[in-house]
């Protein structure tokens, strides 16, 4: 890491090499003074001869090499930089909003001479992780977690390496929108499961929402029978070591990500290294026996669809190795669990904040689906509220409230500002979420109105906001949105960015409509009362940061069975998924 000591609201990086591919938004305005002066030119030979000298010396001395302008940001301290006020802020997102507010939409700071670049709009995010994606879609590498605690297996630390396509062409194979539908039976079990899980005992209502999304997620990639208990040994197993990597990726875990020569520290005498070591050894014990046994099963002959099993098929063809597939396999659970459960624990919570939203929900699910039968995804395209409500609750409180980081591959520019390569990105989605230019003013409120048009009809996206916008494209659009995955990207409200774009955003957004239209239909879900019948609503902004997402505080709920038989058309159509 080289060190910068400089800051100032108009830093300066003259270290690396000029880039000699710029952007077009990164161009300053010499072409218009150029034409400018070309233009005299023709007026008088004296004149051109000017002309041709002055556009010599503009270019010399504006040009980028001698005018590395980084970006604004707060002043640091020499040598750690703005390392301590990182440090310091239990909520950097909210931080680095404020410093957006200060500095403008792009931020830079300055880690202990690592660059780092804050993304506080949908415009700048999209400009540089979307619009520049061959530039901006590496990870930084995290010597505890990345390279020694998941020896480089885990898909979402990895650079812009050739296991990274690999592993990503073999996830988007196995996830894409039609693959997605494979698992459309397993959701719609699950999310039965989860209406009569909360219906018995709304108390244990989290547990439950913990239970069917680890249940969901391991049987669409293991073929796992359904899981009875979030404290299953295999789920609590498997959490542990999201827990574990996760821990090390935090940026207060390892002194050694902002100092690398102690990489080098024998193990015998860094017990860090000793052990993440020694975890990397036996996590992949654990996971290839879990995907041994997928493979066992299918030479039995089993049948499957699990996506295990694709990767056991196509093994040939999407060329990983067995320890390489059976890291994409626990990755893939790693990223979708946890993430899809605080997705549906914010949407409970707004429930209870919002009781007019879920009424309104509950009229639409009335309306088309009727009380003589529970909702299923042939039902999805007729229900645009509730699906406006998957959208809202990924947008409400953003539950990864600075994404995953990104890291720029080349040198790069962008209106007049210079980006190093080696810069580590953070799109700020908190503070996108909640943009009052984008969302209007009551962007903190559960709207799910603000994603339907004027038809009631879920609306395209925000520009630039990836949006979940998947449900109004054209077919055609759609098609072109998947084949152009790693290039493009897609349209998903935090889920993204294009290459980087959550490759499981079709299994996520599918799993959270049948469990809220499910839900929903079945059920009310109402705030406990204090001893005088008092409400009790909890502060909707209240959070616990596991270092993965942010979920809300705990909080009690009653769900309630919503209308007479609802529950044995529930405990019917769960009958039915034996028959
Ligand atoms: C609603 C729940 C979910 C949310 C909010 C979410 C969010 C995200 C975000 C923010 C990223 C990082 C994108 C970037 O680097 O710009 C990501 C990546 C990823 N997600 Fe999701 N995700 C969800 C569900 C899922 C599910 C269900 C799966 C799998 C079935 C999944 C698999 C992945 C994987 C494998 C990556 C890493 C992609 C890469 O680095 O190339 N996610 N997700």
């Amino acid at each position: 890491m080289g060190i910068v000591s400089q800051f100032s609201q108009t830093q300066t990086d003259t270290s690396s090499e000029m880039n000699t591919t710029i952007p077009s938004a990164a161009v300053d305005p010499r072409p218009s003074v150029s034409m400018f002066l070309i233009r005299e030119a023709f007026h008088s030979v004296f004149g051109g001869l000017v002309a041709l000298v002055a556009v010599f010396l503009l270019s010399v001395y504006t040009k980028p090499s001698s005018r590395r302008i980084l970006p604004p940001g707060p002043k640091g301290v020499p040598f750690f930089g703005n390392l301590f006020q990182l440090m310091a802020t239990p909520q950097p997102w909210k931080t680095f909003a404020d410093w957006g507010k200060q500095y403008g939409p792009l931020v830079h700071l300055n880690i202990a001479g690592k660059n780092m670049i804050i993304m506080n709009t949908h415009k700048v995010a999209a400009d540089l992780l979307d619009r520049r994606a061959t530039i901006y879609s590496s990870r930084p590498n995290l010597i505890v977690a990345s390279e020694m605690l998941t020896g480089g297996m885990l898909l979402a630390f990895q650079g812009y390496t050739d296991l990274w396509r690999r592993m990503r062409r073999a996830a988007h194979e196995g996830l894409n929108s039609n693959a997605a539908k494979n698992y459309h039976a397993a959701q719609e079990k699950e999310a039965i499961l989860l209406v009569q899980g909360v219906l018995k005992d709304s108390n244990n209502w989290d547990d439950e929402v913990k239970r069917s999304t680890a249940s969901m997620i391991l049987g669409a990639i293991y073929d796992i029978p359904t899981v009875e208990s979030c404290h299953d040994p295999q789920v609590a197993y498997v959490n542990n070591f999201v827990n574990r990597f996760v821990g090390a990726a935090s940026p207060k875990a390892h002194y050694v990500e902002y100092f690398t020569w102690m990489k080098y520290i024998p193990s015998s005498m860094a017990k860090w290294k000793r052990e993440a070591l020694e975890w990397y050894k036996r996590d992949s014990e654990y996971l290839g026996k879990m995907y041994g046994a997928v493979k066992g099963r299918l030479r039995n002959g089993e049948e499957s669809t699990s996506f295990a099993a694709s990767l056991i098929r196509d093994d040939k063809h999407l060329g990983l190795s067995d320890l390489e597939s059976s890291w994409l396999a626990a990755t893939i659970y790693a990223a979708g669990s946890e993430t899809s459960s605080t997705v549906m624990a914010w949407f409970i919570l707004a429930m209870i904040a919002y009781p007019e939203v879920q009424k309104k929900a509950q009229e639409e699910l009335d309306a088309v689906v009727g009380r003589d039968r529970m909702p299923t995804f042939a039902d999805r395209d007729s229900l645009p509220y509730i699906n406006a409500c998957v959208r809202e609750a990924l947008r409400w409180r953003a539950l990864t409230p600075m994404g995953a980081p990104h890291e720029t591959v080349e040198d790069d520019w962008y209106e007049g500002y210079f980006i190093p390569k080696g810069t580590v990105c953070f799109a700020n989605q908190w503070a996108m979420n909640r943009d009052t230019d984008v969302y209007g003013a009551d962007s903190d409120e559960f709207r799910p109105e603000r994603h339907l048009d004027q038809d009631g009809q879920v609306a395209c996206p925000y520009p630039d906001t990836h949006d979940e916008g998947s449900l109004t494209l054209p077919r055609q659009l759609w098609f072109w949105s998947e084949v152009c995955l790693d290039r493009t990207g897609s349209y998903c409200s935090i889920m993204t960015y294009i290459s980087r774009i959550c490759v499981g955003r079709h299994v996520a957004t599918n799993g959270l409509f049948i469990n809220i239209a499910s839900l929903l239909w079945a059920a009310t879900v109402a705030p406990v009362t204090d001893h005088e019948g008092r409400p009790q609503i909890p502060d909707t902004f209240d959070h616990i940061n596991n270092g993965l997402v942010l979920r809300p505080i705990p909080f009690k709920c009653n769900v309630k069975s919503r209308f007479k038989g609802a529950e044995a058309i529930v405990s019917q159509t769960r009958e039915s998924f034996h028959s």
